[in-house]
């Protein structure tokens, strides 16, 4: 996992604590994965603060060992790592007492990353559709040791949601005084699957993966200013390299990683003290996945994402050698231009070849379709 981390010294040790947050939630979310319900949608919030609830009196989800799957998801993110907090001390104190939202939190990724937050007691306003699982969710997180639990259930397809999200968290932390954290992490339904030509769906999952974001981060930016607080964004390998059958999804990825790190500099050169943490995952399994409309099964996943980390190296190597000496590169060329674009091949100056699948690697094809001619050549 890759955390493109930026952070200053006062708040130091919440960065530190946030972008060490996910992998963990993230291995724990292997093993603690049941069948996805059917969805309520609806505006309503539902406080549970209330008495706290024995502190860590059970090992919870985050507690098992972690599984082959999980362990080989980190993997392929630990392509990625990056850490530039390393050397900074972090403990669950760091996260004692602090406000954070998470959105997504009734399932997965979202789900596990409440669990860790509540075991450090911190405060928490968990949002997705759901009602039904959120509800679940924050008796968990009371009982794991939450400071307080609640949540907003509503669609962030919905443009007014990400307000009013917020706004709830402005007047249920209005005595506590503010936001600390907050953590982006929900994502729309995505088919995987060759594209369709459904630009209503692109712009259906730009919606929710990606401007529901950036609304989320307008309305409580006033609060994280405030507090000198951190914004965590969940984003994944998608977002950092194309690859089949995500095409949509891989947008909206993409658009985070622009919109955030640009943000980061305003922020920088504003002198704004809140840390952008944008944290790029790779494959964890959360029992949901299927490809080209085949459901995958645990053992084909597991095979699957033991070569993943094969599969990453083999789509670089295009994009490594276009880093060789121009000479070098050249003389595996095919002479005729027309022939190294059909093939995926090298162009000097030509952006598209980096991430290409190389000649011969086991990607799926549409049956019997050949490969669009290659435009003509104009020298
Ligand atoms: N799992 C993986 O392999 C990887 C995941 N990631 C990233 O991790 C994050 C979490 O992924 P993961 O846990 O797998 O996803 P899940 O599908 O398990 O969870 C998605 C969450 O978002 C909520 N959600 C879905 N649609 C909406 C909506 N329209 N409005 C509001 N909330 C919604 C869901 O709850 P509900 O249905 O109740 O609304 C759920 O809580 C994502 O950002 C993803 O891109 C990155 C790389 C790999
Ligand atoms: C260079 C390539 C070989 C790398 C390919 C990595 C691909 C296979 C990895 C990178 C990101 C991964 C997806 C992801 O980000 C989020 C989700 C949502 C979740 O609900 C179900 C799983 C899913 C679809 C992951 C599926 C596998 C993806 C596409």
């Amino acid at each position: 996992m890759k955390v493109s981390h930026w952070k200053k010294n006062k708040n130091h040790a919440l960065k530190a604590q946030s972008a060490r947050l996910l992998p963990a939630a993230a291995c724990a979310c292997a093993e603690e994965r049941g069948p996805l319900e059917g969805s309520e949608r609806s505006g309503k919030s539902q406080s549970a603060g209330g008495p706290r609830a024995r502190r860590g009196a059970q090992p919870g989800p985050g507690a098992r060992p972690q599984s082959t799957l999980c362990r080989t998801g980190t993997l392929t993110g630990l392509h990625w790592a990056c850490w530039d907090t390393r050397s900074v001390p972090s403990s669950p104190e760091m996260l004692r007492g602090k406000r954070v939202i998470v959105t997504g939190a009734s399932s997965g990724i979202g789900e596990q990353v409440a669990y860790h937050l509540a075991r450090m007691e911190a405060h928490l306003l968990l949002t997705a559709r759901t009602e039904a699982k959120l509800q679940k969710v924050v008796e968990r997180c009371l009982e794991l040791g939450a400071a307080s639990a609640r949540y907003v259930s509503g669609s962030m397809e919905d443009t007014t949601f990400p307000a009013v999200v917020v706004r709830e968290k402005l007047l249920c932390f209005l005595m506590l005084g503010g936001l600390d954290m907050l953590i982006l992490n929900h994502i729309g339904y995505s088919y995987f699957n060759y594209f369709n030509g459904d630009v209503g769906q692109v712009r259906k999952l730009l919606e929710t993966n990606f401007l529901s974001y950036v609304a989320m981060t307008v309305s409580a930016l006033p609060m994280l200013k405030e507090s000198e607080g951190s914004i965590v964004v969940v984003s994944s390998v998608a977002g950092k390299i194309g690859s089949p059958f995500a095409a949509s999804y891989s947008a909206t990825k993409f658009a985070l990683e622009g919109f955030f790190s640009s943000l980061r500099h305003e922020f920088i050169i504003d002198k704004v003290n809140v840390s952008i943490t944008l944290c790029i995952l790779g494959y964890i399994n959360t029992g949901k996945l299927s490809i080209a409309g085949r459901k995958l099964q645990t053992p084909q996943l597991s095979r699957w994402c033991l070569w993943q980390p094969l599969h990453l190296t083999l789509l670089l190597l295009p994009s490594l050698s276009s880093w060789l000496p121009r000479k070098r590169r050249a003389s595996h060329l095919p002479r005729h231009p027309q022939h190294a674009s059909a093939q995926g091949g090298v162009r000097a100056g030509n952006h598209q070849e980096r991430g290409a699948a190389p000649a011969g690697a086991a990607l799926p094809t549409r049956g019997g379709e050949q490969p669009a001619p290659p435009p003509e050549h104009s020298p």
